[in-house]
Order: structure tokens, then sequence, then C-alpha cells
């Protein structure tokens, strides 16, 4: 690829500066400095041929010997001194106060003035730009900022070979052109926060090796009528300047959000600047070489308009990294940390289900951060623990001994609870960690759970799963009475509810529904008949699976007290702690006894059946 040469600007005015520099230091290293007393003398001996006054607080004069000398001595600024020199027939002239010289360094601070300027407002263009009206456009052009390739992206196989025919199309739209294809103008990154859409798409720009221009579409809301529009015709110019490009457009939803039927008027300048980036997308040719990527956390809620052939009409799922690309992901980000030999990056991949790329940058960071702090050598596995909590929920409160004693009991049955009817029920499940410690984020403790990756669930598993998720509240109940259960357990519903729903309407799997798909009907369901049907139907399964959870419980309330005991005890235990407490082998950890009063500041009885 040919590529237009980016300084030529700079050539004359760097040419001009070293003429002007080689120039000044000639002048320069022939200047003396005399003293006003050497001066004095000179004038006495009759030495000196000529003086320049010309107000500043030097001034110059040659002698007699050495004619192409230069002497510069203090202006002693007095009005006689040109009198008194006139009087010894010295003639002097005035000058202005710019002298040669100072005309050089004049010249040599503009064309300082001018390199540094130019420099900058490039940068300041390639950075956070213009900031008109509070839309950053930022354009990471291939020499100044980093490149990044497609090793830089961890996991996301899928979407790399989804994407390789673009980077083609990108590097020589001319051959696609000849065959009469049409290559995508559009194509849209969807998936969950921090999974690495926007590393993606500086990776195809790095990848094809054409500049990226970026822009996020929340940039554009609350502009004025008109801004909007004319800011993505000023992008799509600046892309075009550049020949080839990829535009990439995070937060995609802020602009093309689907109308709701609701609200009556539209918002005017949203719809302007979607028209106008809609516009800009039809006028491309098709061998430009521009592609637009655009980044969204929701497909579901982009306006159709948006997603016709012809502009995005590409959709390529970022999604959650599996076990294998999150290890790949710790493995990239690890690289240039010192881990010691007890972090097992492998392990670790394998306890952070459903964490995001960017979640494990950060966990990785944190480690190091820690280890840091404590001036260790190597970022250990201890570091890696707290940076675990910290990443998840917030950091891990400091002082323990605040949180009543009753929270910890409630939070160790609770997550007792989903650890017991995990270990009951889904024996395939890993249980990586239980712990109690609470977080500032809220969270009051946590347990996770490892469904086997699977492309397909069974009716049995969807069913263990909402027990699992029921297993905290009905531990609460079971130890604390009805009348204590606590607030904790409202993701947990939520989470239940789902699948209850999905089970029903979308699985067939309900009986009395069938094989319905309820969502379809839904459509038409203008008096709202088969809500009724529906939310009753996901009750009595739910109750269903809430008594057979309870059931289950009770017949194993030895172990769910065992099980908090140990969380109480130690505030946390991992997968082999846990199987030991099942088969009755479990050996709590000794802990000093300044330990142990910390941990524990209240000594309560483990079981309060009369709360
Ligand atoms: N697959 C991955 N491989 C390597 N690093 C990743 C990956 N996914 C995320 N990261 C890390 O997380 C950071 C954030 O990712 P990025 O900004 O690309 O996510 P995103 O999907 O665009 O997020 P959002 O939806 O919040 O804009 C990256 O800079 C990188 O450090
Ligand atoms: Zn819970």
């Amino acid at each position: 690829m040919k590529k237009k040469p980016k300084y030529i600007w700079a050539i004359p005015i760097i040419a001009l500066v070293l003429i002007l520099g080689g120039l000044f230091i000639y002048k320069q290293s022939n200047i003396e400095k005399i003293s006003y007393g050497d001066f004095l003398e000179q004038v006495e001996a009759g030495n000196v041929e000529e003086v320049t006054l010309d107000g500043t607080a030097k001034m110059q004069l040659r002698l007699k010997d050495n004619e192409n000398k230069l002497y510069i001595t203090d202006n002693p600024r007095n009005p006689e001194l040109k009198e008194f020199l006139l009087k010894k027939d010295i003639p002097v002239e005035e000058a202005s106060s710019a002298g040669t010289g100072s005309i050089i360094q004049g010249i040599l601070m503009l064309g300082l003035f001018l390199v540094v300027f130019r420099y900058a407002s490039k940068k300041i263009t390639s950075q956070t730009s213009g900031n008109l009206m509070g839309l950053n456009v930022k354009e990471v052009e291939s020499h100044k900022a980093k490149r990044f390739s497609f090793s830089d992206v961890a996991g996301n196989e899928e979407a790399k070979e989804e994407v390789q025919d673009i980077i083609d199309f990108l590097q020589k739209p001319e051959k696609y052109v000849r065959y009469g294809a049409r290559m995508p103008r559009g194509i849209i990154f969807y998936g969950p926060p921090g999974t690495g859409k926007t590393l993606m798409a500086k990776a195809i720009a790095g990848e094809a090796g054409v500049p990226f221009f970026s822009v996020s579409g929340s940039d554009f809301v609350q502009m004025y009528v008109g801004v909007g529009a004319s800011r993505v015709r000023e992008l799509f110019e600046s892309a075009r300047k550049a020949g080839k490009a990829v535009i990439f457009i995070d937060e995609i939803d802020a602009l093309g959000k689907k109308r709701s039927a609701g609200i009556a008027g539209g918002n005017d300048e949203r719809d302007q600047t979607l028209n106008a980036l809609l516009t800009e997308m039809s006028g491309f040719k098709d061998n430009e070489g521009i592609i637009v990527i655009a980044a969204t956390n929701r497909l579901d809620i982009l306006d159709e308009a948006l997603l016709r052939p012809g502009r995005f009409d590409r959709h390529i799922e970022i999604g959650l990294p599996d076990v294998h690309g999150r290890a790949y992901i710790l493995k990239l980000h690890g690289k240039n940390k010192p881990l010691s030999d007890s972090v097992d990056l492998n392990k670790l991949a394998k306890q952070t289900v459903y964490f995001s790329g960017a979640m494990l940058e950060n966990l990785l960071n944190e480690a190091a951060i820690t280890a840091a702090k404590r001036n260790a050598k190597k970022i250990g596995w201890g570091d890696i623990d707290k940076a675990f909590y910290k990443v998840i929920a917030g950091s891990e409160k400091k002082d323990r001994s605040t949180i009543l004693q009753i929270e910890r009991e409630v939070t160790a049955y609770h997550e007792a609870g989903h650890a017991l009817i995990t270990k009951l029920i889904a024996p395939n499940n890993t249980v990586s960690k239980v712990t109690i410690i609470p977080s500032t984020k809220g969270a009051g403790g946590f347990s996770m759970n490892i469904p086997p990756d699977k492309m397909y669930h069974t009716k049995k598993e969807m069913e263990a799963q909402i027990m699992i998720s029921l297993g905290g509240r009905i531990a609460e109940e079971l130890i604390f009475g009805e009348n204590n259960i606590t607030t904790g357990a409202s993701n947990d519903i939520e989470k239940a509810t789902k699948i209850i729903k999905d089970y029903v309407t979308k699985y067939g799997m309900s009986k009395k529904i069938g094989l319905l798909n309820m969502e379809v009907l839904f459509n038409n369901d203008s008096q709202g008949h088969l809500e009724e049907i529906l939310i009753s139907e996901c009750s009595s399964h739910m109750e269903r699976l809430y008594y057979e959870t309870k059931e289950l419980m009770i017949e194993n309330k030895y172990f769910l007290n065992a099980i908090a005991e140990a969380l109480l005890a130690q505030e946390t235990i991992n997968e082999e702690e846990l199987n030991a407490i099942m088969d009755g082998t479990f050996q709590p950890k000794q802990d000093t006894p300044e330990q142990l009063e910390s941990n524990n500041p209240i000594k309560l009885k483990p079981v309060i059946e009369t709360l």
C-alpha cells in the first residue's frame, strides 16, 4: 500500500529553523562579552572602532584590531554616554531595539512555535480532538497510537473469523469490486460491556493497516439541533481524506434506539444525527475502503432502519469469554507481570466464570497494585484473591468488626444454602468459592456456581439452577424464621424468574402451556388473558421447586449447619473444603487465637433458632 508522507509540510520549516540556527550559532561564536570597565579602558586607549546602542540592557562595539568580532558590554543607559563617545570621535550608531541577533532569535522562536503548535494541534485532534459542542472525535492514526492486532484480542475466534474478509476488503477493495461483490458498509458488534468490542475494531484497523476514527453515540445526545448531523459529516469527511479507514461508533444505541410507540414526537436532534449517519453510509462508493463499525450492548433495542441491508447489515456477537478464552486473556495480560509460581492462571480462569475481558484485566491489575503496595517480589495468590473480591463487588471491607454478627450468620446460612443445594442436585457444577466477606457494593457474600459449559440445557438442569437460586432464601427461612428473611435474595429471585420464564414461554417445558412460544402469542394479546395464565403457570412451577428444595434442605440440615459454621469460622471455603464437609472429613483451618478473636468478635451460638 502506498502511503502519503505525512510530514511533508514540516520540511521547509525544519530547513529554515536549521539554517537560521546555524547562522545564529555562527554569529554567537564571533561575539565576546567584556566588562564595562574594560570597555572604558578600550575607549581611553582609542581602540574602539564604533558603538551600537539599541536601548536594551546591552550595547555592542567593535574594536580597531579585529573589526569582524563583535563585543558586548553592559549598557549603563546613561544619556551622556553618547555625547562622551562622540567627543572621543567614536561613531555611535543607534539601532532600533531589534538588532540582527534578536531578529534571528525572533524568527527562531517563531519557527519553533510553529513546529510545536503544529505538533500539539495534531496531537489534540488525534487524541481528544476539537471537543466542539462536547463531541469527541478520536482519530487514532496508525503511526501515532499503538497499533492493535488480533494477537491483542484473546479468544473471540469466531468473530475474528467473521471479519477476515472485511480486512481483506479494506486492504484491496478493488478486488471485491471486480467481482461485483457488495461488502458490508457497517458492522455491529454486540455483547456485554468490557468484552473487547472496541479492542476488536482497533485490531481490524491495525490488521488492515488503515487509520481508526472513533466516536461515541452518547456524545451526540443533548446537542443542539443540526450540530450532531454536521459532526457526523465532518467525521466521514476526515475518514475520506485519510483514504481508507475504520470508523468506530461506540454506544450506537444512544443514537439509534427504537422509537417507542408510546412517546409522542421524537428527539429531533437524535433523528437528524441518525439520518446524517445513514446518508453518509449510503453515500460511499463501493470501492472506497471505509468500514463503519458500531458497538452496542443490546442489538434488540436498535432501530430497524439501522439494521437494513446496505447499512449495519452484519451483526457479530462478542460474548463473554469461555474458560479457554479467560485463560488466554489472563495469560495475555499477565505477560508483563511478575507472577509467583503459586499463581495458576488456568485455575483462576476456572474461577472467573462470567468475567468479561475487562474484568480479568482489572483483576490482574488490582493484584499487581496490591503486590506493589506490600513491596512483594512477585504477585502471589493472596494478591489475586484480594483483587478477585475487589473486582467482583467493590473492595473487601477493612473493618470487619463493624458488621453485625447476626448479619454474618444470615450471610453464612444464605451462602451455605446455595452451596448445599448445588452439591446435592448438581454435582457437576463447580462451587469454586463460598464466602461471607462483605463488599462495599453491598453484596452480602458470594458463591460462585459454575454450570458445565454446554450448548443445550436439559429441563432437569434448568430446574436445578432455579433450586440453587432458591437455596439461599430457603436457608434463611429455615434457620431464622419466616419473618426474618432478608432482601439479600433479590438477585437470586430475579435469576430464578428469568429461568422459569424461558422454561414456560420459550422452551415449551411446561405441560400446561405446552409447545407454545408465548412471546409470539403475546403480540396479539390485547386483553391480557395470556399474561394471567403465564404468571400463574410460572408461579406454580416456582412453588413446586421451592417445596422440593425446602424438603431437601430439611433432610440435610446437618450439612447446612456444617457449611455455615465453617464459613463463620474461616469466612471463605474453597471447593475441596466444601467437598470435605460433605464427606465428613473436614478439618477446620487452625487459626491462632488472636485471629479467631478478630474474626469472631462476639461469640454467639452458631445456630439461632429463635430469631
Ligand atoms: N478478548 C480480550 N482480549 C484481551 N483483552 C481484552 C479482551 N476483552 C477485553 N479486554 C480488556 O478489556 C479492556 C476493555 O475492552 P473494550 O473497551 O474493548 O470492551 P468493550 O466491549 O468495547 O466495552 P464497552 O461495551 O464497555 O464499551 C481492553 O482494553 C482489554 O484490556
Ligand atoms: Zn443468594
